[in-house]
Formats: C-alpha cells, sequence, structure tokens
C-alpha cells in the first residue's frame, strides 16, 4: 500500500459519479486496472520483469514556486498512465522526481513496493525507469547510434578497447526498427528532423531495457504519421506488460493509448480515472477549471480577394527540398502548409526569413522584390518566424523573460536600451498571451516547456510583423493556452497580418487556415481554396 496522506482528490464531490482509480489501495479495481493478457504472462512467469512504481504525497519547490504539492500516483504493469494538465502544472516535475532526475522535498517512492530513492537518472535506469525528457536532448555532433548508446559506449568495446561500431550499430538499428523508424544509424544527426531526433531519444530510453517508460511529451515534435507508430509502440510496449507514464496535451492521444489519467493542476494532485470513464469535456474542465469553449478555433471571416498580397513567392526552390512552389498571402488571411517532415514548409521559411538562399525563383513582400540576406534582415523588414525547435532558435533559455521577448526589436530611448518600455511591452505579453511566471526578471531556465513556446511566440507579436511564419506554434501547449494564441492570432490577421502557418496538428491546420496548401517531396500537391471544408483524410491522402 501506497503511504503518505489521501489524495487530495478524495475530498472533492465529482459532478457525476466518476469511477476513480483506487490510488490508496493495493489492488487494481476493474478491467482498465487490469494487467493485458500478454502483461498478466509476464507478471505470473517472472514478477520482476514488470514493476509498478508508486508516488505519494511528492512535494517539490523551486524558490516560491510549488511546481508540485502533493502528488500521488501508481503506474501500474502492462498499463498506460496519462498524466494531464495546463502548462506548469507539474507532469514534467513529477516526471523528473519519478526517472531519479531531481529528488522530491518531500513525499515517498517506491517500486515494487520496495522503497525508491534514485541518486540520478542513471541510478533510476539501473532499476528499470527511463525517462524520455519532453525537451530535445541530442548531442548533434554524435551519430544516430552513439547518441542511443551515449552514455553506454563500452558495452561495445572490443579486447583492445575500441568501440565495435558493426556491433553498436546493429543493436541501434534492431531498436530503431521496433519503434518503427526509419532512420541510418551512422547518419549525422545534425541533418535529423526533431521528429527523427525524438524517435532517437525514444530509443535510447528502450536500449536500457527499461520496465518502466516515462515519456514527457513524446508525441510534440512528431509529425502525424510518426505519432501513429509511436502510439502503437507504446501500445506494443503494453501489450508485452510494461509500464508506460505518458504527458501529452492532445487528449486524442491520450485517449488512444492510456488506461488510466491522473490530473494535476497548478501542482496539485485533482485525480486518476479510467480514461472509459471520464468524458474529455470532464478532463478539461478539470485541468482548466472551467469549461472550455465548444470550438476552440476562433470563427473565420469571409476571405477578401481585394486585400492586398503581402506575401508571394514565385517559382521558389530551396536547396533539394524545396523545387519550385508559387503562393501568396493577403493581409488578413492565414495560409495553411500541410506536409510530413521534409516536405518543404522549413526550407520554404528558412528562404522567406533569411536563413537559406534561394536556389531559383524570387520574392515579393509587400509588392516589392524580396530577398533577404540573413534572419536579421528578414526580421528588420516585418517579417516574424516563429521556428519550430524553440531551444535552439526561438530563444536563449539561460536569458530572463523579459530579454527573449524584447530580442527582436529592443526598445531604445536616443542610443540607449529603454527598460522601461521593454518591461512594459513584456508585462503585456506575460498578460496577453498567459505566460505563467513570479517575474519578467525571471530566467527561461525556470519556465515550463509550454510556457516557453509561448514566449517564443510573444517574441514574434513584439515586432508587430506584417508577415508571420508559424512552424508548429501550440507544441507542447495546452489546450486552454492554444485557445488564447489561435484568438491573438487571429485578431492580429485581422488587423492586417499575414500568418503562414505549418503544423503537424492537423485539427489546428483545418481550424486556423483560410486556404491550405499541400505539400510532398517539394511539390504542392494539392490546393484547397476553403480550408473549413476539408477533412484530414483529404489532406494525409496528398500528404503521403
Ligand atoms: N528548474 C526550475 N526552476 C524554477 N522553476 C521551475 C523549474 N522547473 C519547473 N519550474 C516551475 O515549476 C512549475 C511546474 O513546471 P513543470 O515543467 O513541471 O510543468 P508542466 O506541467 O510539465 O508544464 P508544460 O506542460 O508546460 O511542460 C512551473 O511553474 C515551472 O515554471
Amino acid at each position: 500500500m501506497i503511504s503518505g496522506s489521501t489524495p487530495a482528490s478524495t475530498t472533492r464531490t465529482p459532478s457525476r459519479p466518476f469511477s476513480r482509480c483506487s490510488i490508496a489501495t493495493e489492488r487494481p479495481i476493474g478491467p482498465a486496472c487490469n494487467p493485458t493478457v500478454a502483461g498478466r504472462l509476464c507478471l505470473a512467469f517472472g514478477r520482476s520483469r514488470f514493476m509498478t512504481l508508486a508516488a505519494s504525497d511528492l512535494r517539490k519547490s523551486y524558490g516560491q514556486t510549488r511546481a508540485v504539492d502533493g502528488v500521488s500516483v501508481v503506474l501500474r504493469p502492462g498499463m498506460v498512465h496519462a498524466i494531464v494538465g495546463e502548462n506548469g502544472a507539474g507532469k514534467s516535475t513529477t516526471l523528473r522526481m519519478l526517472a531519479g532526475a531531481e529528488p522530491p522535498d518531500s513525499g515517498v517512492m517506491t517500486l515494487d513496493e520496495a522503497s525508491y530513492a534514485p541518486p540520478s537518472v542513471v541510478g533510476a535506469a539501473a532499476l528499470g525507469v527511463s525517462l524520455v525528457y519532453q525537451e530535445i536532448t541530442i548531442n548533434r555532433s554524435l551519430t544516430v547510434a552513439e547518441n542511443i548508446f551515449i552514455d553506454r559506449l563500452r558495452q561495445f568495446a572490443g579486447p583492445l578497447g575500441f568501440i565495435d561500431r558493426r556491433r553498436m550499430e546493429a543493436a541501434a538499428r534492431a531498436i530503431l526498427e521496433r519503434i518503427g523508424a526509419q532512420i541510418p544509424v551512422s547518419a549525422d544527426t545534425g541533418r535529423l528532423n526533431l521528429g527523427e531526433l525524438k524517435c532517437i531519444e525514444i530509443a535510447r530510453a528502450l536500449s536500457t531495457n527499461p520496465k518502466i517508460l516515462l515519456l514527457d511529451e513524446s508525441t510534440a515534435y512528431l509529425d502525424h504519421r510518426e505519432v501513429q507508430a509511436v502510439l502503437r509502440v507504446i501500445s506494443e510496449l503494453k501489450g508485452q506488460g510494461m509500464t508506460v507514464a505518458f504527458v501529452s496535451h492532445h487528449l486524442d492521444e491520450v485517449l488512444a493509448v492510456a488506461d488510466e489519467l491522473t490530473i494535476l493542476k497548478d501542482g496539485q494532485y485533482v485525480g486518476t480515472y479510467r480514461t472509459t470513464e471520464i468524458e474529455p469535456n470532464e478532463i478539461h474542465r478539470r485541468m482548466v477549471g472551467r469549461e472550455l469553449a465548444r470550438s476552440i478555433y476562433p470563427p473565420r471571416p469571409p476571405g477578401d480577394p481585394s486585400k492586398p498580397v503581402v506575401f508571394e513567392a514565385c517559382e521558389v526552390a530551396v536547396g533539394r527540398e524545396l523545387g519550385g512552389v508559387s503562393l501568396n498571402v493577403r493581409a488578413g488571411e492565414i495560409l495553411g502548409l500541410a506536409g510530413l517532415k521534409g516536405a518543404g514548409a522549413e526550407a520554404l521559411f528558412a528562404a522567406i526569413c533569411g536563413d537559406l538562399p534561394l536556389r531559383g525563383g524570387s520574392m515579393t513582400l509587400a509588392g516589392s522584390l524580396y530577398a533577404p540576406s540573413s534572419p536579421t534582415s528578414a526580421w528588420g523588414q516585418g517579417v516574424a518566424y516563429l521556428p519550430g525547435d524553440r531551444h535552439n532558435e526561438g530563444l536563449i533559455a539561460d536569458f530572463s523573460i523579459l530579454d527573449n521577448l524584447v530580442m527582436a526589436r529592443p526598445p531604445h530611448h536616443g542610443p540607449f536600451f529603454d527598460r522601461a518600455a521593454a518591461t512594459a511591452i513584456a508585462g503585456d505579453l506575460i498578460v496577453q498571451i498567459g505566460i505563467k511566471t513570479q517575474s519578467v526578471d525571471s530566467s527561461c531556465r525556470s519556465l515550463s516547456g509550454g510556457n516557453l513556446q509561448k514566449v517564443v511566440i510573444g517574441k514574434c507579436l513584439a515586432v508587430q510583423p506584417r508577415l508571420l511564419l508559424l512552424n508548429n506554434p501550440t507544441r507542447g501547449v495546452d489546450i486552454g493556452a492554444r485557445t488564447e494564441i489561435y484568438r491573438i492570432v487571429r485578431q492580429k490577421a485581422a488587423q492586417g497580418l499575414a500568418v503562414i502557418l505549418s503544423s503537424e496538428d492537423m485539427p489546428e491546420l483545418i481550424g486556423m487556415s483560410d486556404r491550405l496548401l499541400v505539400l510532398r517531396q517539394g511539390q504542392i500537391t494539392h490546393r484547397i481554396e476553403t480550408a473549413a471544408d476539408a477533412t484530414e483524410h483529404d489532406i494525409i491522402g496528398h500528404m503521403a
């Protein structure tokens, strides 16, 4: 039995009777808490193969911030346990404590009922608990195989101490095949996309043969096809009896794979439920503390062909990724780009924001020839870019929130930085976008993943751009904040902003775009004039 205090939710009265999983009892209740048949067989033949990880009344503070404030959770063999909550609710902190990355301030953790207090991530992995972090942790100067076995290369050392690369690469290939990732094991990771990097991290976690796998927003960087592959792997691992904890802001994914879910709010435990017995609306209500609007997407104004074209690309070709694409976007319009990774959207964005030269074609901005020599030149001409990788391209994590928000266009008073104006701009954005922080001067390192994403969005809005390029803008952002970001983007569009939106989140793409283009292998394969009429099926059919 888990020791510790009674979970907070037992004192709450649900609005309708939910069958809650019994966090405080030893025995799982009902079918949803039973391991799968495969899991039961594994348990019967070797109980030590799969394990139960339980945490009771965990607490963790960072200075004044109570990141986790009395969280209890039981992860059982053969089951997928989702942990959900708004940005900053304490999900990552909880997983980090379970994985030995940080010690709790207080609380009790047990592994198969034995006391569990891993001194480090390596210590936890040795006990069978592996974490895939929310942010990308790949060393881009190493190959795929080296990254997978980064802390265990010695196991491939031959008698003379040299690494047997063939053996290491064969082992890496076997794990990647297991998760359906087609990545060459000797590939230079510097050339891989974010989805591929995430697959390598999942492979790295699996390479330790964990009994308990903790996945923190592991699908956030993946495209439609990769998400499906990872969800299949999770189901397969569950079928083998593995214990999986899964954090995601996408309830459809959660409901597709999870048996139970624990809701956190502001660091506190709300409750644990069987996914078959709680409605999505109710999950949202308990996460956010209020009902969500029926649609998270703002209404689309009718298209207005009399509005001026803000940006036009004519037969634009970039590197090997984009081969002669023509498109335009008008003031007030949101143009959606659909496509798998490498289909061409990132190359197009890189050219528009001055990061890559054109191989062919031309671009115009507000009717004039546009050929930015660098990102600084693009930003200077009113083109703001929200990159897909917030950590490497979007912000400087060691700088304060204020510095990051005004970085693209710092306010000046004569030759001097105008700190008062910067504080006012940053303060407004923090309120407008709902960035959860103690102060504008806090380091970005202190922010949760979703709040970091909001800082990057704020940085783009602070320059009051005329063209906004959004690459997966709501990656890792909770549904309440997403609704707010959609509202702000639509509001800015109504004021004349032109937006190009590339997203791997299909409902977002359909819900936010006015028109849609589908890209495949560097070409536009399909044009949808009224995005509201598009279906996911139709789009996916032209992507693959
Ligand atoms: N190292 C740190 N220093 C200071 N504060 C931190 C630190 N890590 C987390 N926090 C704070 O703890 C709270 C919980 O953060 P956590 O990352 O666990 O949230 P989360 O639920 O995973 O959010 P998200 O969905 O945005 O990833 C947040 O308010 C965050 O700002």
